[in-house]
Protein backbone atom coordinates (compact mmCIF):
# COMPACT_ATOMS: atom_id res chain seq x y z
CA UNK A 1 0.00 0.00 0.00
CA UNK A 2 0.82 3.37 -0.26
CA UNK A 3 2.24 5.59 2.36
CA UNK A 4 -0.28 6.97 4.02
CA UNK A 5 1.02 10.47 3.85
CA UNK A 6 1.02 10.99 0.19
CA UNK A 7 -1.27 13.08 -1.58
CA UNK A 8 -4.01 11.42 -3.49
CA UNK A 9 -5.52 11.73 -6.91
CA UNK A 10 -8.90 10.62 -7.51
CA UNK A 11 -9.97 9.03 -10.98
CA UNK A 12 -12.37 8.35 -12.75
CA UNK A 13 -12.69 5.95 -15.08
CA UNK A 14 -14.51 5.93 -18.73
CA UNK A 15 -15.02 2.25 -20.45
CA UNK A 16 -14.04 -1.21 -19.34
CA UNK A 17 -12.65 -2.29 -22.36
CA UNK A 18 -8.79 -3.49 -22.99
CA UNK A 19 -6.59 -0.39 -21.76
CA UNK A 20 -9.07 0.82 -19.49
CA UNK A 21 -8.50 -2.74 -17.35
CA UNK A 22 -4.67 -2.65 -18.09
CA UNK A 23 -4.41 1.38 -17.12
CA UNK A 24 -6.20 0.94 -13.81
CA UNK A 25 -4.45 -2.04 -12.77
CA UNK A 26 -0.88 -0.54 -13.03
CA UNK A 27 -1.82 2.81 -10.96
CA UNK A 28 -3.54 0.81 -8.21
CA UNK A 29 -0.40 -0.77 -7.51
CA UNK A 30 2.11 1.08 -5.21
CA UNK A 31 5.22 2.42 -6.51
CA UNK A 32 8.15 3.90 -4.93
CA UNK A 33 8.59 7.07 -6.57
CA UNK A 34 4.60 7.72 -6.95
CA UNK A 35 4.32 11.24 -6.16
CA UNK A 36 0.87 10.28 -5.07
CA UNK A 37 -1.62 7.34 -3.96
CA UNK A 38 -3.91 6.95 -7.00
CA UNK A 39 -6.89 5.82 -6.04
CA UNK A 40 -10.11 4.79 -8.95
CA UNK A 41 -13.18 6.37 -7.46
CA UNK A 42 -15.26 5.63 -9.89
CA UNK A 43 -16.40 3.69 -13.11
CA UNK A 44 -18.26 4.85 -16.22
CA UNK A 45 -19.66 2.05 -17.66
CA UNK A 46 -22.50 0.78 -20.37
CA UNK A 47 -23.43 -1.36 -18.14
CA UNK A 48 -23.39 -2.56 -14.19
CA UNK A 49 -22.41 -6.05 -15.07
CA UNK A 50 -18.82 -4.76 -16.94
CA UNK A 51 -18.42 -2.35 -14.29
CA UNK A 52 -18.48 -5.73 -11.66
CA UNK A 53 -16.03 -7.51 -14.10
CA UNK A 54 -13.70 -5.06 -14.45
CA UNK A 55 -13.19 -4.57 -10.86
CA UNK A 56 -12.72 -8.24 -10.16
CA UNK A 57 -10.40 -8.16 -12.98
CA UNK A 58 -8.03 -6.07 -11.11
CA UNK A 59 -5.27 -8.47 -10.13
CA UNK A 60 -4.65 -6.90 -6.56
CA UNK A 61 -8.43 -5.79 -5.45
CA UNK A 62 -7.24 -5.28 -1.70
CA UNK A 63 -5.67 -2.18 -2.88
CA UNK A 64 -8.38 -0.74 -4.61
CA UNK A 65 -9.05 0.15 -0.84
CA UNK A 66 -9.63 2.64 1.47
CA UNK A 67 -12.21 3.11 -1.34
CA UNK A 68 -14.54 0.75 -3.64
CA UNK A 69 -14.86 2.26 -6.91
CA UNK A 70 -18.51 3.29 -7.64
CA UNK A 71 -20.31 1.95 -10.64
CA UNK A 72 -21.66 4.53 -12.95
CA UNK A 73 -24.10 3.02 -15.96
CA UNK A 74 -24.10 6.13 -17.15
CA UNK A 75 -20.80 8.43 -18.22
CA UNK A 76 -22.11 11.64 -17.00
CA UNK A 77 -22.31 10.81 -13.39
CA UNK A 78 -18.25 10.44 -13.63
CA UNK A 79 -18.23 14.16 -14.57
CA UNK A 80 -20.31 15.61 -12.14
CA UNK A 81 -18.99 13.33 -8.85
CA UNK A 82 -17.18 15.62 -6.80
CA UNK A 83 -14.90 12.70 -5.31
CA UNK A 84 -13.27 13.15 -8.73
CA UNK A 85 -10.22 15.43 -9.52
CA UNK A 86 -9.28 13.41 -12.73
CA UNK A 87 -11.13 11.28 -15.81
CA UNK A 88 -9.55 8.85 -17.65
CA UNK A 89 -10.99 8.21 -21.08
CA UNK A 90 -10.05 4.73 -22.67
CA UNK A 91 -12.94 4.74 -25.27
CA UNK A 92 -13.60 4.04 -28.77
CA UNK A 93 -11.00 7.37 -30.52
CA UNK A 94 -14.85 8.94 -31.76
CA UNK A 95 -16.00 9.91 -28.14
CA UNK A 96 -12.99 11.46 -27.14
CA UNK A 97 -13.46 14.75 -28.41
CA UNK A 98 -17.14 14.98 -26.62
CA UNK A 99 -15.81 13.28 -23.34
CA UNK A 100 -13.14 15.50 -23.04
CA UNK A 101 -15.52 18.60 -23.56
CA UNK A 102 -18.12 17.12 -20.78
CA UNK A 103 -15.39 16.54 -18.18
CA UNK A 104 -13.91 19.82 -18.80
CA UNK A 105 -17.10 21.62 -18.34
CA UNK A 106 -17.12 19.78 -14.62
CA UNK A 107 -13.79 20.85 -14.33
CA UNK A 108 -12.13 17.53 -14.19
CA UNK A 109 -8.16 17.07 -15.17
CA UNK A 110 -8.61 14.56 -18.39
CA UNK A 111 -6.19 11.81 -19.32
CA UNK A 112 -7.09 11.18 -22.53
CA UNK A 113 -6.15 7.97 -24.64
CA UNK A 114 -4.45 8.47 -27.85
CA UNK A 115 -4.79 9.44 -30.32
CA UNK A 116 -6.08 12.51 -28.76
CA UNK A 117 -9.27 13.14 -31.14
CA UNK A 118 -10.33 12.22 -34.55
CA UNK A 119 -8.43 15.23 -36.57
CA UNK A 120 -6.76 18.17 -35.76
CA UNK A 121 -9.88 20.47 -35.54
CA UNK A 122 -11.30 18.46 -32.85
CA UNK A 123 -7.91 18.53 -30.92
CA UNK A 124 -7.98 22.35 -31.25
CA UNK A 125 -11.56 22.54 -30.05
CA UNK A 126 -10.88 20.38 -26.62
CA UNK A 127 -7.63 22.20 -25.79
CA UNK A 128 -9.27 25.84 -26.16
CA UNK A 129 -11.71 24.21 -23.81
CA UNK A 130 -9.59 23.15 -21.61
CA UNK A 131 -7.34 26.17 -21.91
CA UNK A 132 -10.39 28.79 -20.69
CA UNK A 133 -11.58 26.41 -18.18
CA UNK A 134 -8.14 26.12 -16.77
CA UNK A 135 -8.23 22.20 -16.11
CA UNK A 136 -5.02 19.69 -16.91
CA UNK A 137 -5.39 17.75 -19.42
CA UNK A 138 -3.10 15.62 -21.72
CA UNK A 139 -3.33 12.94 -24.33
CA UNK A 140 -1.97 9.60 -23.06
CA UNK A 141 0.93 8.77 -25.16
CA UNK A 142 2.62 6.78 -22.34
CA UNK A 143 5.10 5.32 -24.43
CA UNK A 144 6.88 8.25 -24.18
CA UNK A 145 7.31 7.95 -20.04
CA UNK A 146 9.05 5.09 -20.16
CA UNK A 147 12.90 5.01 -18.75
CA UNK A 148 14.02 2.93 -21.87
CA UNK A 149 12.57 5.91 -23.99
CA UNK A 150 14.06 8.88 -21.67
CA UNK A 151 17.67 6.80 -21.96
CA UNK A 152 17.88 6.74 -25.19
CA UNK A 153 16.94 10.39 -25.87
CA UNK A 154 19.55 11.06 -23.93
CA UNK A 155 21.80 8.56 -25.98
CA UNK A 156 20.59 10.45 -29.38
CA UNK A 157 20.39 13.56 -28.46
CA UNK A 158 22.79 14.82 -25.55
CA UNK A 159 25.56 12.04 -25.89
CA UNK A 160 25.22 11.46 -29.38
CA UNK A 161 26.26 8.16 -29.15
CA UNK A 162 26.40 7.00 -33.04
CA UNK A 163 26.70 11.02 -34.21
CA UNK A 164 24.90 12.41 -36.48
CA UNK A 165 21.45 10.64 -36.83
CA UNK A 166 20.50 9.95 -41.02
CA UNK A 167 17.59 7.70 -40.98
CA UNK A 168 15.09 5.42 -38.87
CA UNK A 169 12.33 2.71 -39.84
CA UNK A 170 9.38 1.71 -37.37
CA UNK A 171 6.90 -0.51 -37.79
CA UNK A 172 3.67 -1.52 -35.30
CA UNK A 173 1.82 -4.48 -36.75
CA UNK A 174 -0.94 -6.31 -35.28
CA UNK A 175 -2.07 -9.57 -37.08
CA UNK A 176 -5.74 -9.41 -36.60
CA UNK A 177 -8.40 -11.54 -38.44
CA UNK A 178 -10.07 -8.71 -40.36
CA UNK A 179 -12.56 -10.52 -41.78
CA UNK A 180 -13.73 -12.31 -38.88
CA UNK A 181 -14.81 -8.97 -36.73
CA UNK A 182 -18.04 -7.55 -37.04
CA UNK A 183 -18.33 -4.40 -39.00
CA UNK A 184 -19.24 -2.50 -35.81
CA UNK A 185 -15.67 -3.27 -34.23
CA UNK A 186 -13.68 -0.40 -33.75
CA UNK A 187 -10.48 -1.40 -36.28
CA UNK A 188 -13.26 -1.43 -38.59
CA UNK A 189 -16.11 0.94 -38.18
CA UNK A 190 -15.84 4.40 -39.96
CA UNK A 191 -17.84 5.87 -37.61
CA UNK A 192 -15.30 5.03 -34.51
CA UNK A 193 -12.15 6.54 -35.85
CA UNK A 194 -11.40 3.27 -37.52
CA UNK A 195 -8.29 1.93 -39.57
CA UNK A 196 -4.61 1.28 -38.39
CA UNK A 197 -3.57 5.21 -38.80
CA UNK A 198 -5.26 5.85 -35.49
CA UNK A 199 -4.77 3.27 -33.42
CA UNK A 200 -1.00 2.04 -34.22
CA UNK A 201 0.56 4.15 -36.57
CA UNK A 202 0.53 6.76 -33.74
CA UNK A 203 3.25 5.14 -32.08
CA UNK A 204 5.65 4.97 -35.37
CA UNK A 205 4.52 8.71 -35.91
CA UNK A 206 5.89 9.44 -32.42
CA UNK A 207 8.89 7.57 -32.55
CA UNK A 208 9.77 9.08 -36.00
CA UNK A 209 9.23 12.96 -34.19
CA UNK A 210 11.06 11.78 -30.81
CA UNK A 211 14.13 11.14 -32.71
CA UNK A 212 14.54 12.65 -36.17
CA UNK A 213 13.13 16.15 -34.79
CA UNK A 214 14.15 15.35 -31.12
CA UNK A 215 11.89 18.32 -29.60
CA UNK A 216 7.85 18.74 -29.15
CA UNK A 217 5.53 21.12 -29.34
CA UNK A 218 5.78 24.44 -30.54
CA UNK A 219 10.00 23.88 -30.56
CA UNK A 220 9.53 21.14 -33.31
CA UNK A 221 9.28 21.50 -37.04
CA UNK A 222 6.95 20.47 -39.37
CA UNK A 223 7.85 17.58 -41.30
CA UNK A 224 7.29 16.85 -45.55
CA UNK A 225 5.27 13.87 -45.07
CA UNK A 226 4.26 11.07 -48.43
CA UNK A 227 2.13 8.43 -47.10
CA UNK A 228 -0.12 5.41 -49.12
CA UNK A 229 -2.65 3.48 -47.25
CA UNK A 230 -4.85 0.21 -48.13
CA UNK A 231 -8.08 1.45 -47.12
CA UNK A 232 -10.52 -1.37 -47.31
CA UNK A 233 -14.28 -0.73 -46.29
CA UNK A 234 -13.21 2.83 -45.86
CA UNK A 235 -10.35 2.84 -42.89
CA UNK A 236 -6.80 1.92 -43.46
CA UNK A 237 -5.60 -1.61 -43.25
CA UNK A 238 -1.93 -0.94 -44.25
CA UNK A 239 -0.06 2.34 -43.85
CA UNK A 240 3.08 3.10 -45.69
CA UNK A 241 4.53 6.83 -44.72
CA UNK A 242 7.48 8.35 -45.43
CA UNK A 243 8.74 11.16 -43.11
CA UNK A 244 11.68 14.04 -44.14
CA UNK A 245 12.33 16.67 -41.59
CA UNK A 246 14.20 19.35 -43.19
CA UNK A 247 15.82 21.08 -40.56
CA UNK A 248 17.52 18.23 -39.51
CA UNK A 249 17.80 16.56 -42.75
CA UNK A 250 16.95 13.07 -41.13
CA UNK A 251 14.57 10.83 -43.15
CA UNK A 252 11.99 7.80 -41.57
CA UNK A 253 10.06 5.06 -43.27
CA UNK A 254 7.18 4.29 -40.92
CA UNK A 255 4.88 1.12 -41.88
CA UNK A 256 1.81 0.25 -39.67
CA UNK A 257 -0.69 -2.48 -40.11
CA UNK A 258 -3.39 -4.32 -39.14
CA UNK A 259 -2.99 -8.12 -40.72
CA UNK A 260 0.90 -8.35 -40.73
CA UNK A 261 3.03 -9.65 -38.37
CA UNK A 262 4.38 -8.29 -35.21
CA UNK A 263 7.80 -7.58 -35.32
CA UNK A 264 10.04 -8.29 -32.18
CA UNK A 265 12.70 -5.53 -33.16
CA UNK A 266 10.28 -2.72 -34.75
CA UNK A 267 12.43 0.15 -34.39
CA UNK A 268 15.73 0.68 -35.80
CA UNK A 269 17.77 4.25 -35.92
CA UNK A 270 21.05 4.70 -38.22
CA UNK A 271 23.93 7.57 -37.56
CA UNK A 272 27.19 8.10 -38.38
CA UNK A 273 29.07 6.34 -35.91
CA UNK A 274 26.70 3.70 -35.18
CA UNK A 275 23.21 1.63 -35.04
CA UNK A 276 20.51 1.44 -32.10
CA UNK A 277 17.59 -1.40 -32.52
CA UNK A 278 14.85 -0.91 -30.07
CA UNK A 279 12.58 -4.19 -29.50
CA UNK A 280 9.30 -5.16 -26.71
CA UNK A 281 6.18 -6.80 -27.03
CA UNK A 282 4.65 -3.93 -29.34
CA UNK A 283 6.22 -0.53 -30.77
CA UNK A 284 4.13 0.76 -27.77
CA UNK A 285 5.97 -0.98 -25.51
CA UNK A 286 9.69 -0.89 -25.33
CA UNK A 287 11.30 -3.52 -23.42
CA UNK A 288 15.23 -3.73 -24.63
CA UNK A 289 17.88 -1.62 -26.40
CA UNK A 290 20.58 -3.56 -28.82
CA UNK A 291 23.20 -0.54 -29.45
CA UNK A 292 25.94 -1.18 -31.98
CA UNK A 293 28.83 1.90 -32.09
CA UNK A 294 31.53 1.79 -34.31
CA UNK A 295 34.72 0.39 -32.65
CA UNK A 296 32.87 -0.88 -29.34
CA UNK A 297 31.81 -4.28 -28.25
CA UNK A 298 27.63 -4.55 -29.24
CA UNK A 299 25.66 -4.30 -26.10
CA UNK A 300 22.18 -5.03 -25.06
CA UNK A 301 20.42 -3.05 -22.24
CA UNK A 302 17.17 -4.44 -21.02
CA UNK A 303 14.57 -2.73 -18.93
CA UNK A 304 11.60 -4.50 -16.98
CA UNK A 305 8.64 -2.76 -15.36
CA UNK A 306 6.10 -3.92 -13.35
CA UNK A 307 2.65 -4.60 -15.26
CA UNK A 308 2.16 -3.11 -18.34
CA UNK A 309 4.07 0.18 -17.52
CA UNK A 310 1.26 2.62 -17.16
CA UNK A 311 2.49 3.92 -13.62
CA UNK A 312 4.81 6.24 -15.60
CA UNK A 313 2.54 8.14 -17.36
CA UNK A 314 0.11 8.07 -14.51
CA UNK A 315 2.70 9.47 -11.84
CA UNK A 316 4.09 11.73 -14.22
CA UNK A 317 0.36 13.41 -14.95
CA UNK A 318 0.02 13.00 -10.52
CA UNK A 319 3.12 15.24 -10.31
CA UNK A 320 2.47 17.76 -13.11
CA UNK A 321 -1.08 18.21 -11.05
CA UNK A 322 0.45 18.68 -7.89
CA UNK A 323 2.85 21.12 -9.10
CA UNK A 324 -0.26 23.12 -10.72
CA UNK A 325 0.73 22.72 -14.28
CA UNK A 326 -1.92 22.94 -17.13
CA UNK A 327 -0.07 20.58 -19.57
CA UNK A 328 2.81 18.55 -19.77
CA UNK A 329 6.33 19.03 -20.87
CA UNK A 330 7.06 15.18 -22.43
CA UNK A 331 3.64 14.99 -23.96
CA UNK A 332 2.46 19.08 -24.79
CA UNK A 333 -0.93 19.96 -26.24
CA UNK A 334 0.66 21.32 -29.15
CA UNK A 335 2.51 18.26 -29.97
CA UNK A 336 -1.00 16.29 -29.56
CA UNK A 337 -2.36 19.15 -32.18
CA UNK A 338 0.94 18.55 -34.46
CA UNK A 339 0.01 14.70 -34.59
CA UNK A 340 -3.34 15.25 -35.69
CA UNK A 341 -2.19 17.50 -38.26
CA UNK A 342 0.19 15.01 -39.28
CA UNK A 343 -2.39 11.97 -39.34
CA UNK A 344 -5.05 14.68 -41.30
CA UNK A 345 -2.28 14.99 -43.88
CA UNK A 346 -1.84 11.15 -44.36
CA UNK A 347 -5.21 10.17 -44.13
CA UNK A 348 -5.80 12.87 -47.37
CA UNK A 349 -2.73 11.49 -49.28
CA UNK A 350 -4.43 8.02 -48.35
CA UNK A 351 -7.61 8.26 -49.10
CA UNK A 352 -9.22 8.01 -45.78
CA UNK A 353 -12.21 10.48 -44.45
CA UNK A 354 -14.44 10.32 -41.22
CA UNK A 355 -17.48 11.43 -40.71
CA UNK A 356 -15.94 14.28 -38.63
CA UNK A 357 -13.96 15.36 -41.20
CA UNK A 358 -16.79 17.10 -43.05
N1 LIG B 1 -2.22 3.34 -24.60
C1 LIG B 1 -2.39 2.12 -25.08
O1 LIG B 1 -1.51 1.26 -25.06
C2 LIG B 1 -3.70 1.75 -25.67
C3 LIG B 1 -4.62 2.71 -26.01
N2 LIG B 1 -5.80 2.35 -26.55
C4 LIG B 1 -6.76 3.40 -26.90
O2 LIG B 1 -7.84 3.31 -25.96
C5 LIG B 1 -9.09 3.45 -26.59
C6 LIG B 1 -9.92 2.21 -26.29
O3 LIG B 1 -9.30 1.07 -26.84
P1 LIG B 1 -9.58 -0.42 -26.26
O4 LIG B 1 -9.50 -0.41 -24.79
O5 LIG B 1 -8.68 -1.32 -27.00
O6 LIG B 1 -11.06 -0.65 -26.74
P2 LIG B 1 -12.11 -1.68 -26.18
O7 LIG B 1 -13.08 -1.90 -27.28
O8 LIG B 1 -11.46 -2.85 -25.56
O9 LIG B 1 -12.82 -0.87 -25.01
C7 LIG B 1 -13.49 0.34 -25.24
C8 LIG B 1 -14.53 0.53 -24.16
O10 LIG B 1 -15.22 1.75 -24.44
C9 LIG B 1 -16.59 1.63 -24.14
N3 LIG B 1 -17.39 1.97 -25.33
C10 LIG B 1 -18.26 2.96 -25.41
N4 LIG B 1 -18.84 3.00 -26.60
C11 LIG B 1 -18.33 2.02 -27.32
C12 LIG B 1 -18.55 1.54 -28.65
N5 LIG B 1 -19.41 2.13 -29.49
N6 LIG B 1 -17.82 0.49 -29.07
C13 LIG B 1 -16.94 -0.08 -28.26
N7 LIG B 1 -16.71 0.33 -26.99
C14 LIG B 1 -17.40 1.36 -26.52
C15 LIG B 1 -16.83 0.19 -23.68
O11 LIG B 1 -16.81 0.21 -22.27
P3 LIG B 1 -18.14 0.10 -21.40
O12 LIG B 1 -19.02 -0.93 -22.06
O13 LIG B 1 -17.66 -0.28 -20.08
O14 LIG B 1 -18.78 1.45 -21.43
C16 LIG B 1 -15.61 -0.55 -24.17
O15 LIG B 1 -15.26 -1.60 -23.33
C17 LIG B 1 -8.79 3.69 -28.07
O16 LIG B 1 -8.88 5.06 -28.35
C18 LIG B 1 -7.37 3.19 -28.26
O17 LIG B 1 -6.64 3.93 -29.23
C19 LIG B 1 -6.13 1.04 -26.73
C20 LIG B 1 -5.26 0.04 -26.43
C21 LIG B 1 -3.96 0.31 -25.87
O1 LIG C 1 -2.44 1.61 -28.46
C1 LIG C 1 -2.59 0.45 -28.83
O2 LIG C 1 -1.65 -0.46 -28.57
C2 LIG C 1 -1.95 -1.85 -28.53
C3 LIG C 1 -2.92 -2.25 -29.60
O3 LIG C 1 -3.31 -3.57 -29.40
C4 LIG C 1 -4.13 -1.35 -29.60
O4 LIG C 1 -4.98 -1.67 -30.69
C5 LIG C 1 -3.75 0.10 -29.69
O5 LIG C 1 -4.88 0.91 -29.47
Amino acid sequence: MASKSLPSLRWGILGTGWVSTRFAADIIVSHPSAPVQHLITALGTSSQTRGEQFLSSLSSASSLDPIKPKIYTDYSSVYTDPEIDIVYIGTPHSYHKEQCLAAIAAGKHVLCEKPFTINAAEAEEVISAAKAKGVYIMEAVWTRFFPLVLDLKKMLHEDKIIGDIHRLTCDFSLQKDMDALPPTHRYKDVNLGGGALLDIGVYPLMWSNLILDGKVGVEASHPEVKATMVVLGGVDYEDVIVMKYPKTNRIGILTASLRARRREEFLRVEGGKGVITVSGPGCSVPRKLKIQVDGEEEREVEYENEGAGFYFEADAVAKDILEAKKESAIVPLEESVRMMRVMDDIRKQGGVEYPQDK
